[in-house]
């Protein structure tokens, strides 16, 4: 069973059609990036994965269960499927390590004891074990996203989505959170799809890389072919001579 499936899918907001006949499928385990001009719909479709977009017509199946089909538990959806988004969404309340306990605490009914080692765990594997009792008020914007990312995984998802998540950043901040980005991709075995403009991650790290214009996939190549040989598209050579150029 493939990890995410898209058959035919189109959205609306209105009478704007912000997706257009989506045929798209991920398996388990695969790192896909999503690239393409602004207002091309790539966070349109990202938010389809776990629900935050509803779609207007044709089928979208997620680890097995369709998103239209009311039987569908969303709730199970969001746990097996994190987010991390643009601007982080940390609780700015509560510190770092409460940050990442609420919802596997709430959700999931860890105890405190083994909760805890397994946020500890996860500050350590993005680097900011010594920040556990601050304030997300006291951090860098690299270090918040980097919070957002431990406390997405403390829910052990099966798929984690990620919306541009650097384009906040001040750029010498942009490589700590790619860098543990590239090692979950690497260590674990977790389904990644990513929405980025950075082109050495989807260089790297990316196993396939979708091209997206005025709402449609025009795109869809093995990362290597992609950007060692040549697009197929007019459109998706021109962007990446543009973003390269740049
Ligand atoms: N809630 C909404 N209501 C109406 N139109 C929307 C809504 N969200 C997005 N759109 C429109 O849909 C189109 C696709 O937007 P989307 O955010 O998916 O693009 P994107 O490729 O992620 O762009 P960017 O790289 O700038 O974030 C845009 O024209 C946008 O204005």
């Amino acid at each position: 069973m493939s990890m995410i499936e898209f058959h035919n899918v189109e959205k609306y907001y209105g009478k704007f059609h912000a997706l257009t006949d989506i045929n798209l499928t991920i398996e388990k385990g695969e790192t896909v990036v999503l690239i393409g001009p602004s207002g091309s719909g790539k966070s349109t479709l990202i938010r389809t994965i776990n629900g935050l977009e509803s779609i207007n017509s044709g089928q979208l199946v997620v680890n097995g269960f369709d998103l239209a089909s009311k039987k569908t538990n969303m709730n199970k959806i969001r746990r097996e499927v994190g987010m991390v988004f643009q601007h982080f969404n940390l609780y700015n309340n509560k510190s770092v390590l409460e940050n990442i306990m609420l919802a596997p605490r709430v959700v999931l009914g860890r105890k405190d004891d083994e909760n805890k080692k397994v946020a500890m765990e996860l500050l350590d594997l993005v680097g900011l074990a010594d920040k556990a009792e601050s304030m997300p008020s006291m951090l860098s914007g690299g270090q918040k996203q980097r919070i957002a990312i431990a406390r997405s995984l403390a829910m052990h998802p099966k798929c984690i989505l990620f919306d541009e998540p650097t384009s906040a950043l001040d750029p010498e901040m942009i490589d700590d959170v790619l860098n543990v980005m590239k090692k979950i991709a690497k260590d674990s075995s977790m389904t990644m799809v990513v929405v980025t403009h950075e082109m050495g991650f989807a260089r790297e790290v990316g196993d396939r890389v979708i091209f997206m214009d005025e709402g449609q996939i025009l795109e869809d190549d093995q990362a290597k072919e992609f950007f060692d040989g040549q697009p197929s598209n007019e459109r998706a050579r021109q962007f990446l001579s543009k973003i390269i150029k740049h």
